[in-house]
């Protein structure tokens, strides 16, 4: 579903990525790992075309992204949704119109009806009851957000979902609430799943593959085991803070 093929980019002598190459199974989950600054956030930025490389290809269901102007860039993201750190909900509305504000913007041929009927179906995908479709992101949970705010990337059935560090600055029991929320979304949505992030607890548990990102290079690629049992001396350092030096 993506392939991203030698990929280089520099910011004046800074060189962040140096050579990226990853491919991701349609449907899978894979989580980008990766110490703070080491270029996860620019990589990402590639994927959906917020960012275009010095050199290299970025594979989106068969079209690089990288030549694209802005117009078909704009179509080509439609097949993203994105779930931020934050959950970056609008404040002043409720949570029923937060989920359907993608579709009042994108699909505007929808009927009231349809509008309805697509935000309950999401809200109920993410095990959101009907009595929250009223109440305002203020009044709920952390958890409770980060679902309004997948409920909201995935209303225009997108075919990859991109999660920006969902589980940062969260409580244990809220971080295990948005890994399942991640889980679900995949197995009743069948998406792509890319997360972003630098929780091994997380990456752990969501994962069917794990991208380890150190200065710029993957450095490792595979299953949370493989990921686990590497030698790479920058994996092993990071994977310690997690699971002792053993
Ligand atoms: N627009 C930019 N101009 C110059 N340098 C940049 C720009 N964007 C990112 N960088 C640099 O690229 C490096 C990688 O940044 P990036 O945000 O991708 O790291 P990260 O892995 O996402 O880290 P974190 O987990 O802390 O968010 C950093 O040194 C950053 O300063």
């Amino acid at each position: 579903m993506i392939q991203i093929v030698d990929l280089h980019k520099t910011f004046g002598a800074h060189k962040v990525l140096t050579g990226i190459n990853l491919t991701i199974p349609e449907g899978a989950t894979c989580v980008i790992l990766g110490g703070s600054g080491s270029g996860k956030t620019v990589l990402m930025k590639h994927m959906i075309g917020l960012l275009k490389p010095d050199s290299g290809q970025v594979l989106v269901d068969g079209e690089d992204l990288v030549p694209l102007g802005d117009r078909e860039l704009e179509q080509a993201r439609r097949k993203f949704g994105m779930v931020f750190q934050a959950a970056a909900l609008f404040d002043s509305m409720t949570v029923f119109e937060n989920v359907a504000f993608p579709l009042r913007e994108h699909r505007k041929e929808l009927s009231e009806e349809q509008v309805r009927e697509r935000v309950r179906s999401k809200l109920d995908l993410m095990g959101m009851p009907t009595s929250v479709e009223g109440k305002f992101p203020s009044d709920l949970s952390g958890g409770m957000r980060k679902r309004v705010g997948l409920a909201r990337a995935v209303v225009l059935e997108p075919k990859i979902v991109l999660y920006d560090e969902p589980t940062t600055g969260l409580d244990p029991i809220t971080t295990d609430y948005v890994d399942e929320m991640i889980l679900a979304a995949q197995a009743k949505l069948k998406v792509t799943s890319v997360v972003i992030s630098h929780d091994i607890s997380s990456a752990f548990n969501v994962a069917d593959y794990i991208a380890f990102l150190s200065k710029g290079l993957i450095v490792e690629f595979g299953p949370p085991e493989q990921l686990r049992a590497s030698e790479h001396p920058a994996v092993k350092l990071f994977l310690q803070t997690w699971f002792g030096n053993i």
